[in-house]
């Protein structure tokens, strides 16, 4: 089968006016236009029920839109399914693993049921997938005695058997532990730096600030904003963070001089900038007495840009 290409200008995926309206009426996806750059890691961002799995299941050809397009490696999906699924690794709704079979085991089975997979070379695809999630030493624990970080990181392996051009991953930290997370995004990482295009989604803004390229938001079906993150943060400015002893006092002067937003946190105040000069700022504090030790503003997070343009904070129900 032909390798698909890619479309124009390099996106892996991209949609148009996709729409999903499920049976019960409920308008799930809401005329998304979706670019996701080649080599990119995408974060696909939104609280619980904004439509990212939707989206996901439109994209990997499981379920029809109702209307719009959508390309995957420059083919239409559903349509191209069959010759644009074997490029892309999926991980969705967590691996499906055998319990009472080994990682190295499920990984066998799992191969044994592409027909496109040689069996001559089956142990040595298994082997390498192993190595490749950091589960070598524990490829003959049942996988029922994993956990689950290990689990995923599994089920990444089976994603990873064949060379992929492509790797679609919904909420793979979902349910992790601290360390568990970790393991997941240094992974994601190196999968990136080989070149493969690694699409994930999240409901954790600080995540996708971690280890994504690009980021779009979503909420309730529609799409807030899309771009690579340092664009999406660059045109915001960062807060404003006033180290002092002093916090109470400094805190009332940055509301009188129109900061917004004023958290004190110990012997930090920090706030949203007001528009004017931010030299006036410090000198209205020190004309206060408020003894300054540092002054100056922070580089603007994902999240700040998100409140920036939504006006609110991302704040994620469940
Ligand atoms: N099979 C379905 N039939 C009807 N409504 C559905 C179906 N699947 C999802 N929905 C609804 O569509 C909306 C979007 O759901 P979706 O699962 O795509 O969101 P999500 O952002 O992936 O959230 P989550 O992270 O919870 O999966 C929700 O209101 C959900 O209740």
């Amino acid at each position: 089968m032909d390798e698909p290409s890619e479309g124009e200008g390099d996106a892996v995926i991209a949609t148009r006016a996709l729409t999903k309206r499920y049976r019960g009426g409920q308008l799930a996806v809401d005329g998304l236009d979706l670019t996701v750059p080649a080599g990119s890691v995408f974060g696909f961002l939104g609280p619980n029920g904004s439509g990212k799995t939707t989206t996901i299941r439109m994209l990997m050809g499981l379920i029809e839109p109702t209307s719009g397009t959508a390309a995957v490696l420059g083919r239409p999906m559903p349509g191209a399914a069959r010759a644009v699924v074997p490029w892309v690794g999926a991980l969705i709704e967590g691996p499906a693993l055998y319990g009472h079979l080994s990682g190295r085991d499920n990984l066998l089975r799992y191969d044994a049921a592409d027909p496109t997979a040689d069996p001559r070379t089956r142990r040595e695809r298994v082997a390498s997938a192993l190595d490749r999630v950091g589960l070598t030493a524990a490829a003959t624990k049942k996988a029922k005695a994993y956990s689950l970080g290990m689990k995923q990181r599994l089920g990444l392996a089976a994603a990873l058997l064949q060379p992929r051009r492509l790797l679609v991953l919904d909420e793979p930290t979902n349910g992790l532990d601290p360390q568990g997370m970790r393991e997941i995004r240094t992974l994601v990482r190196e999968l990136a730096s080989d070149g493969t295009t690694v699409f994930l989604s999240s409901h954790l803004l600080d995540e996708i600030d971690q280890v994504c390229t690009h980021a779009a938001v979503m909420a309730q079906g529609r799409l807030i904003v899309q771009g690579s993150v340092a664009d999406l943060a660059a045109g915001v400015r960062g807060r404003l963070v006033v180290t002092t002893p002093d916090t109470t006092d400094a805190a009332r002067v940055l509301k009188e001089q129109g900061a917004a937003d004023v958290v004190t946190a110990e012997d930090r105040v920090t706030a949203q900038p007001p528009g004017h000069d931010l030299a006036e700022v410090n000198a209205a504090l020190v004309a206060a007495g408020v003894r300054v030790r540092g002054f100056g503003l922070e580089r603007a997070s994902l999240e700040d840009a998100f409140v920036a343009l939504t006006g609110e904070g991302f704040d994620v129900a469940g």
